[in-house]
């Protein structure tokens, strides 16, 4: 039988690279079949070019992606940068001519840092040609300067400042740099406290005294509120006695007549969702990073250990309580004097915890962090403190870092 004569076309072509079969010439020899390739090549050397420099950028996007999937999973999760609170940096300091009032606040857990920014949205709202500046750092030179001037201090500990404030409380106790300053001073202090305490409301009271001793004017009493009761009421009850009193020194007749609504400072983080391997290594690489007994246990790395010894210290027939603990710090390297203080890490009940989790309608190993900053580093304009734990899953954050029992403050969204 006479073989059949065909030319093969670049279909052919691609599909015979395609699927790496044989190209046989009309004779059926492989010779004739290599010289009806390379005749067919050079005929149609335009589509072979597109064709070579296809698959070179093909296996060129292969690469490139295998190995930008490798290198993405070999990236550790990133813990939250822990950064001492700052606040938006103001504007360089001009003198336009407005009578300048100035807000401080010391706070921990963001309270009243979130009433000092509620009240100088309002002021600024009442009072249009008067500057109102947030200020929680620069107080030793600024404050020297200043003649109106409102505090929002909490109290912690014995009747300790806030890591923000401790600076400043010590600067302005110790009295080396009080001076004739505080006399130009109308000042007015809320205070953040809670009556449970022995010593409520202690740093409010005191700088209250000192500034009314040197010389500075009260525009109204030291407001003292009490979270244990409702600490919004409290505030907004100082507040009203504040207005009338910056009415009088402040107020131009073009000024807003109509309060502005009061809303909480409802802190705002960006959240953060990591895969569940590379999330539950971090975790545990967080609770197990004081295991080579190098790092140091501090508020945010507490040590987990055991009660040693536990006794109660009034006898059976007294109504009273006082149980005697101790705990067994052996081997973490920490050391206890009379007099250190003591901080215990509650977790919630596992029944709280698995019913919050269900409220949430998430799983359990949902591992996050949340983050203060935008994606670009810049800060979001929420609190000027850091996150308040760090990642973890969803059980832990629960478990650890949510107060699920307490009712939520009454005007947080
Ligand atoms: C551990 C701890 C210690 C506290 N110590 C005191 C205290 O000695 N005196 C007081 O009046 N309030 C004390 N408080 C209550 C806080 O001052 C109060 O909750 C305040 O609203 C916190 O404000 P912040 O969120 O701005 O930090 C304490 C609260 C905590 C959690």
């Amino acid at each position: 039988m006479e073989p059949t004569s065909e030319k093969l076309s670049p279909f052919d072509l691609v599909a015979a690279i395609l699927k790496g079969v044989k190209l046989d010439g009309s004779d059926g020899s492989p010779e004739a079949g290599r010289s009806a390739v390379v005749a067919l090549l050079m005929e149609n050397r335009d589509l072979v070019m597109v064709l070579t420099t296809s698959v070179a950028v093909l296996i060129g996007c292969v690469v490139v992606l295998a190995w930008r999937r490798g290198s993405a999973k070999k990236k550790p999760v990133e813990p939250p940068k822990l950064v001492l609170p700052k606040a938006a940096p103001e504007p360089e300091e001009v003198d336009d001519g407005k009578k300048k009032v100035s807000v401080f606040f010391g706070t921990q857990t963001g309270t009243a840092e979130g009433f000092a920014k509620a009240f100088v949205e309002e002021a600024k709202a009442r009072y249009q040609q008067k500057r109102f500046v947030l200020d929680d750092e620069e107080y030793e030179e600024k404050l020297k300067k200043e003649t109106l001037a409102f505090f929002f201090l909490a109290s912690y500990g014995d009747g300790e400042p806030t890591d923000n404030a401790a600076r400043f409380y010590k600067w302005f106790t110790e009295g080396k740099e009080r001076g004739d300053w505080l006399k130009n001073l109308q000042y007015g202090i809320f205070g953040l406290g809670n009556r449970q305490y022995e010593h409520f409301n202690k740093i409010a009271i005191v700088v209250d005294n000192i500034m009314a001793e040197q010389g500075g004017k009260r525009l109204v009493s030291v407001g003292l509120g009490d979270d244990d009761q409702c600490i919004e009421d409290d505030f907004f009850a100082w507040r009203e006695l504040v207005w009338p009193e910056l009415d009088t020194l402040l107020r131009d007749e073009d000024d807003a007549t109509v309060a502005t609504p009061y809303t909480a400072a409802v802190l705002e983080y960006r959240v953060v969702f990591h895969d569940q391997a590379d999330g539950s290594i971090l975790e545990s690489s967080l609770a197990n990073g004081h295991a080579n007994g190098n790092a140091v246990y501090d508020a945010q790395h507490p040590c987990r250990a055991n009660v040693a010894v536990r006794k109660e210290l009034h006898a059976p027939a007294s109504d009273r309580s006082c149980t005697h603990l101790e705990f067994d710090i052996s081997g973490t390297g920490l050391a206890y004097e009379t007099g250190d203080h003591v901080g215990v890490y509650c977790e919630n009940l596992i029944e709280t915890v698995e019913e919050a989790e269900r409220l949430l309608n998430l799983p359990p190993e949902t591992y996050f962090s949340i983050h203060t900053d935008k994606e670009d580093g810049t800060p979001l304009s929420g609190s000027s403190l850091p996150p308040p734990f760090p990642p973890c899953s969803l059980r832990t954050a629960l478990t650890r870092y949510a107060d699920l029992l307490s009712s939520p403050r009454r005007y947080a969204d």
